[in-house]
């Protein structure tokens, strides 16, 4: 099986889903964001000691050790911003868009400190999140919508349109 990229805003369920999606198909599971992590420390540190530019290159970095088969990668919401990226994800796998409204986000992540954009003013995540949303759309070759869907109902829906 081609790998799966989850592609969507911060919020929108990516790393939950893809963990529920290894559960359920018994592929691999990776996170660009835990890859990151464990190989240069925290990203609120990252963001705060060497910038968005360096976590963008780390990002990358870990995006290109994903393989093309058996695989189900959950991306990060920012993953998007790099035309490098969005050619990686568009020859290596199948991309699935999850689709959160802006009022389902801001709900699911009230004020969490640990997503450093998401410590913005509304109008700048507002701002963010419509720029983001048409690149999203874009690249997607799948979209599912998560408003009022639990995450096992999202997961169904992803398998429904695979097999
Ligand atoms: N379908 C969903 N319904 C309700 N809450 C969700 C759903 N998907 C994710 N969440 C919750 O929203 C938050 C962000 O989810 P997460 O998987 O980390 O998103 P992402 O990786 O896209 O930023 C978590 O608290 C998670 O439990
Ligand atoms: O949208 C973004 O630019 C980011 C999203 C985060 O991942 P999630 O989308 O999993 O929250 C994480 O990569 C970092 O905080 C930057
Ligand atoms: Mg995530």
């Amino acid at each position: 099986m081609r790998t799966l990229y989850l592609i969507g805003f911060m919020g929108s369920g990516k790393s939950t889903v893809g963990k529920l999606l290894h559960e359920v198909l018994g592929i691999t599971h990776l996170d660009t964001d835990q890859m990151v992590v464990e190989k240069y420390g925290e990203i609120a540190t990252i963001f705060q000691q060497e910038g968005e530019k360096q976590f963008r290159a780390y990002e990358t970095g870990m995006m290109k050790q994903t393989p093309d088969e058996n695989t189900v990668v959950s991306t990060g919401g920012g993953v998007v911003e790099k035309q490098e990226n969005r050619v990686f994800m568009k020859q290596h796998g199948f991309i699935v868009h999850l689709d959160s409204s802006y009022e389902t986000i801001a709900d699911r992540l009230g004020s969490d400190p640990e997503r450093p954009l998401w410590r913005k003013n509304d109008s700048d995540k507002q701002q963010l999140y419509q720029r983001r949303k048409k690149l999203y759309s874009e690249l997607a070759d799948l979209k599912v919508v998560t408003d009022h869907k639990s995450p096992q109902s999202v997961v169904e829906e992803i398998l429904g349109h695979l097999y």
